[in-house]
């Protein structure tokens, strides 16, 4: 039942294991206790946000995922906070991470990553509808549904398009674009060179710009698109990975014509392990 403007306190829940810890907090497994619901409560203290000077930035994320319904994107279904911390009450996601999933295995199947890649295509079709960039698409940000479909989660870089970054950038350059890591003004099509990145990291396991040299060494080589894909890669996988990361954000194939491309198209035949 919707009841999206009740006031939610932590006497609702019933807290459960704890299904991980995120940037800013843990995530436990709860349920609501009137209806027997299960969510994933994911508790963040205040302290941390302030020392990260991150408040603004959660604030963006409680406001975009809360209006936001769409099977590839996790729902955030409130929120609530107490003096010391702030409680996201968020879809429970039963399969967890699938950055875990890539680790364990090393790299996907390309159907499975094709079908993967499909998913996040539709979702970021749905954020574009609705003017809202990510901004952060990777491995970590994904979590699996309960027959393993993929859906994003973690909208704490999302902004109302177009958007530039006030935020010093920090974890993984690995999957920002050249317009980003310059620092330009960027919008939608970020998102179109961060999906080229996750296929490629799916297929091979590893980011296409790691550079073990560290920071400056990835910048040098996503500036230049500095892409070698192995052969291992199948020419229809390594052609869509060529025409997202492409340097010029008019060059990259927009959504609909990465729905249309024959390795997404391959994906659909096969039904989810
Ligand atoms: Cl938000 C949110 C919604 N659902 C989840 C979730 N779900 C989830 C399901 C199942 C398993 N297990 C499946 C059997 O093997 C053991 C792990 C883990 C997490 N995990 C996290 C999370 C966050 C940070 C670190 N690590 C996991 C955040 N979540």
């Amino acid at each position: 039942t919707e009841q999206k403007n009740r006031k939610w306190s932590l006497a609702d829940f019933e807290i459960g294991k704890p299904l991980g810890k995120g940037k800013f907090g843990h995530v436990y497994l709860a349920r609501e206790r009137r209806s027997g619901f299960i969510v994933a409560l994911k508790i963040i203290y205040k302290a941390e946000l302030e020392a990260a000077k991150v408040e603004k930035q959660l604030r963006r994320e409680i406001e975009i995922q809360s209006h936001l319904r769409h099977p590839h994107i996790l729902r955030l279904y409130g929120y609530f906070y107490d003096e010391k911390r702030v409680y996201l009450i968020l879809e429970y996601a039963p399969q967890g991470e699938l950055y875990k999933t890539l680790r364990r295995t090393g790299k996907f199947e390309e159907a499975t990553a094709a079908r993967y890649i499909r998913q996040m295509t539709l979702a970021l079709q749905y954020l574009h509808s609705r003017h809202v960039i990510h901004r952060d698409i990777k491995p970590e940000n994904i979590l699996l549904g309960l027959n393993g479909e993929a859906k994003i989660a973690d909208f704490g870089w999302s902004v109302h398009a177009p958007g530039t970054r006030r935020q010093t950038l920090c974890g993984t350059l690995d999957y920002l674009p050249p317009e980003m890591v310059e620092g330009k003004e960027h919008a939608w099509w970020v998102d179109l060179w961060s999906l080229g990145v996750l296929a490629y990291e799916f297929v091979v396991g590893a980011p296409p710009f790691e550079e073990a040299a560290g920071y400056r060494a990835t910048y040098r080589r996503i500036a230049k698109v500095d892409l070698k894909i192995p052969d291992t890669v199948s020419p229809d996988a390594a052609d869509l990975i060529r025409k997202l990361l492409q340097h010029d954000p008019e060059k990259r194939l927009p959504l609909e014509k990465v729905l249309r491309h024959p390795w997404i198209r391959l994906s659909i035949n096969i039904s989810p392990t």
